[in-house]
């Protein structure tokens, strides 16, 4: 016989979406269970942004090693222990674990239940073990999404690596063959690069081609610079497991061609890996749900939702990766604050892709918000771009740091509605920009408010001035100074 719970709300997956909702939640007064099948923190915490960036860290210092004979320091090329490198990623993790544990739930009052859940009707949800039955108010499903594995032929035959165990490597990859140059692909390519490992990318259409060329060319030529092989436009044909088993257990032989115009396949080409990693994408976690037993519509793409993030049952909401829009976890978060709005206030809160950031944490790194030049230029008769070089920032260049530039796009009248980084701290630099597009500012306010010297950021005040870098040759503004000047 099963417990029954009744409960305000009842949230599944404890992963970046679903305990902010629980936290916060809770912080009301709510009663709310979570449930949890795997790892407290989710995909972010274990096997996403967390380690990605430690180790993306690690690999940032060995470079420094190579690059210091440009400050007058002895250059050398790092020894890298793999597995002290290993330790460091997971001893991030284990900094930061604490902050999404069982014990810290359960302090902030949130019964926490380490089970799959599934719905059963339209307002219950089981635990797969049957111990418990849940009734609540309203749930939401917050489980997040897994890789997507591409249908290529023999690719079940060679023990590939995704986001989930490609962090548990603790001797370096001889040569990482990645499949799909999209954000993990690349972040992950020039990480391990950097810490000695020969790298190739193999990408269908083209290196982070979700973002301006004009941006991402700056990345891609970096890569290049690096020594990874990139080969952009390819069909992978088939993958053959490695012959010799003993040498590389992951080794595998990866025959593609180059996809000509047209889709049809050109000159056929092969590269050997010691490791394969796949990053094509990710499918959001539906099955197991009982999503049909709770009325809830969802496609291939995710659980589909209303801005209000509502799905199809009026109780249930879905946030997060498994919502199928944009997956990262600040955008999980925001979901996250709607839906408790919603829940809580009855507000009728909703989603506006339009503010949302993203960062690719390349070196150099690339930002983004709100409407790129493409978007802009389809949606408005008239669009400004503003630009300035990291080469005319006095910091960049104390740095060696001038690869790189801001791009921001306005309306005719200077509202901003949209702007790009691409070079050193791009991540950090556009968030003012994120609050700039947010709050619908005009290009005027940036001119006006003083930025410290010398820093990064000054790159957006300057390009901001330069809309007026006519101003100073324009006759009526003379006319008005000799004017003045005539008063005495
Ligand atoms: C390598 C990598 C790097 C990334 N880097 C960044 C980055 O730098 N910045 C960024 O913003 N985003 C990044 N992301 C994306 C980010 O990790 C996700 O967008 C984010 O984790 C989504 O949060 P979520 O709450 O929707 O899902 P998750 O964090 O994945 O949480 C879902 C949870 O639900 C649980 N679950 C699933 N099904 C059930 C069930 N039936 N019952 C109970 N529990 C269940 C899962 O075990 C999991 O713990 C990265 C992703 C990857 C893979
Ligand atoms: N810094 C960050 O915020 C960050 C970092 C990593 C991941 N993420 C999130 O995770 C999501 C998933 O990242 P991703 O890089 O796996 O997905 P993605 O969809 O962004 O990129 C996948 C790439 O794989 C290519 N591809 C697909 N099938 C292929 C095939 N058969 N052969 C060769 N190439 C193929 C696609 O053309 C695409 O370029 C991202 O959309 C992002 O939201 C964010």
């Amino acid at each position: 016989m099963s417990e029954q719970i009744k409960t305000d709300i009842c949230v599944i997956g404890a992963g970046s979406g679903g305990l902010t909702v629980a936290a916060a939640a809770a912080a009301f007064g709510e009663d709310v269970v979570l449930l949890e099948k795997g790892q407290m923190g989710g995909d972010c915490l274990n096997t996403g942004c967390v380690p990605s960036k430690a180790l993306i860290a690690a690999a940032h210092h060995a470079e420094n090693m190579r690059q210091a004979n440009l400050f007058g320091i002895s250059s050398v090329e790092p020894r890298v222990d793999f597995q002290a490198v290993h330790d460091h990623v997971h001893s991030v993790i284990g900094a930061i674990a604490p902050n999404d544990s069982v014990e810290r739930f359960e302090g902030l009052g949130v019964r926490v239940i380490q089970q799959a859940g599934h719905f059963t009707d339209k307002r219950t949800v089981a635990t797969a073990d049957g111990q418990y039955e849940i009734k609540a108010r309203s749930f939401v499903i917050a489980t997040g999404s897994s890789a997507a594995v591409p249908p290529v032929e023999g690719i079940e035959r060679i023990p590939y690596f995704t986001n989930e165990t490609i962090f548990s490597l603790t001797k370096r990859p001889r040569h990482l063959v990645i499949i799909g140059g999209g954000p993990i692909g690349v972040e992950l390519a020039q990480a391990h690069r950097r810490l000695g490992a020969e790298v190739t990318i193999l990408e269908a259409y083209g290196i982070l081609s979700r973002e301006d060329p004009e941006l991402s060319s700056v990345v891609i030529d970096q890569l290049k610079r690096e020594g990874i092989t990139l080969h952009e436009g390819v069909t992978i044909d088939r993958i053959e497991p490695a012959e010799d088993k003993d040498a590389t257990p992951y080794g595998a032989t990866l025959h593609f061609s180059h996809t000509l115009d047209g889709g049809v396949a050109g000159d056929a080409d092969f590269v050997e890996a010691t490791h394969v990693l796949v990053a094509t994408g990710r499918r959001a976690n539906v099955s197991d749900l009982g999503l049909e037993a709770a009325g809830v519509s969802y496609s291939e793409r995710g659980i589909a939702v209303k801005p209000t993030m509502k799905t199809s049952n009026r109780r249930v909401y879905a946030i997060g990766d498994v919502a199928g829009g944009m997956q990262f976890t600040h955008v999980a978060g925001y979901h996250a604050g709607l839906v408790v709005r919603n829940i809580l206030f009855k507000l009728g809160a909703k989603e506006n892709t339009h503010i949302v950031p993203r960062v690719t944490f390349t070196a150099p790194e690339l930002a983004h918000v709100g409407y790129s030049e493409a978007e802009a230029r389809q949606k408005f008769r008239q669009v400004r771009i503003l630009r300035w070089p990291f080469g005319e920032n006095d910091r960049a260049q104390a740095e060696r740091e001038t690869a790189g530039f801001i791009k921001i796009i306005t309306n005719k009248k200077g509202v901003v509605l949209g702007a790009s980084v691409v070079g050193k701290n791009a991540g950090e630099i556009i968030n003012m920009w994120a609050l700039i597009v947010s709050q619908k500012m005009n290009i005027k306010a940036i001119t006006g408010y003083v930025s410290p010297y010398p820093t990064l950021s000054e790159v957006g005040r300057r390009a901001a001035i330069s809309a007026y870098a006519d101003l100073p040759s324009k006759p009526g503004i003379r006319k008005i100074i000799s004017f003045l000047k005539f008063l005495g």
